[in-house]
């Protein structure tokens, strides 16, 4: 059967440079594949770029990335959005899918200071900066004499904030900065088995909206699926949506594929990194997301429910 390939196809995205690089990306490839068809980006400003003074779990979480360009698809405006996976909620609104993940980037956190090589050489007291309670939790617990502070704004605000001098250090995940052609940034890289990377970093995903023109998206996108990384995305985000699916919990899950199988590591943590549940499982990677399930189970006999509810307490109380 022949594709029905539209004659345009609009591509919504937020307007930092790293959206507009992964947009971008997408629009080549499908214009490569498909020459006849005009693929077009449309830019746009989402609530989760215009709140910058406070940490995003206090202010809606995952959601606030995605909703604009989930209304310019509803509204026919937009054909496809493309995301960070990280930023995607574990549960799209109804009438959503995502129809692609493309082959993960280095899916690590990465060490940029101008001043120091690596976590291991800041003195005590040295100002970190992070808002991702993932990051604060795994940099308290292995070194708890550094001082976190939040930090929020697209990346090159975020290397602005560290350049001005006010932080010795700050984790940023290492794909944004080597898809921006920042690589040189990265002092180190840090071991997945001391920063256990969050569900579905480095990865990017395509989101599309139901439709009735007979246009099959889904078959369009196909050729930018990658296999083994949708399976480990999909193993990833099964056990951030077990234990409740939202940015505003310390959570981390990596899988990694070799071959057929798949290897699986999942952590959750307290803010201040004093509580750590931590579980892996190996198996099929046809069977994301039961190994997904399998890994959440274990974290539960490690009192990860316990764990995560005094940090919503916590994340409650201090408002
Ligand atoms: N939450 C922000 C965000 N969403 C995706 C990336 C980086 C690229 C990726 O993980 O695909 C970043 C920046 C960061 O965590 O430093």
């Amino acid at each position: 059967m022949r594709l029905q390939v539209p004659s345009r196809l609009v591509i919504a995205s937020r307007e930092s440079r790293l959206a507009m690089w992964q947009a971008e990306h997408v629009r080549a490839r499908l214009s490569l594949l498909y020459p006849q068809c005009s693929v077009e980006i449309l830019g746009m400003t989402t609530r989760g770029d215009q709140i910058l003074d406070r940490t995003l779990s206090k202010v809606g979480g995952k959601g606030l990335f995605v909703k604009e360009l989930e209304v310019a698809m509803a509204e026919g405006r937009a054909d496809l959005a493309v995301h960070s996976l990280k930023d995607v909620p574990m549960e799209l609104p109804e009438g959503f899918a995502l129809a692609a993940v493309l082959e993960r980037e280095d899916p690590r956190d990465a060490f940029v200071s101008n001043d120091y090589a690596s976590l291991d050489e800041l003195p005590a007291g040295a100002i970190v900066g992070t808002s991702s309670l993932r990051r604060q939790a795994l940099i308290a617990a292995r070194h708890p004499h550094l001082v976190i502070k939040p930090l929020r704004g697209n990346l090159d605000t975020r290397l602005g904030k560290l350049d001005r001098g006010d932080y010795a250090a700050i984790i940023l995940a290492a794909a944004g900065l080597k898809r921006l052609g920042l690589p040189q940034r990265i002092r180190a890289v840090l071991d997945p088995a001391d920063s256990l990377p969050a569900a579905g970093q480095g990865a990017m995903a395509i989101e599309i909206a139901d439709r009735t023109d007979g246009v099959d998206l889904v078959a369009l996108l196909a050729p930018l699926n990658h296999v083994p990384t949708a399976q480990a995305v999909t193993a990833e985000r099964r056990v951030s949506k077990v234990f409740g699916g939202s940015c505003q919990v310390p959570l981390a899950a990596h899988a990694t594929i070799d071959g057929d199988g798949m290897h699986l590591r999942a952590m959750v943590a307290t803010p201040d990194g004093k509580r750590i549940a931590s579980a892996e499982v190996h198996g099929p990677a046809t069977d994301a997301s039961q190994l997904g399930d399998q890994v959440a189970e274990k974290l539960r006999e490690q009192d990860a429910v316990a764990i995560l509810a005094s940090c919503l307490a916590e994340a409650d109380g201090g408002a």
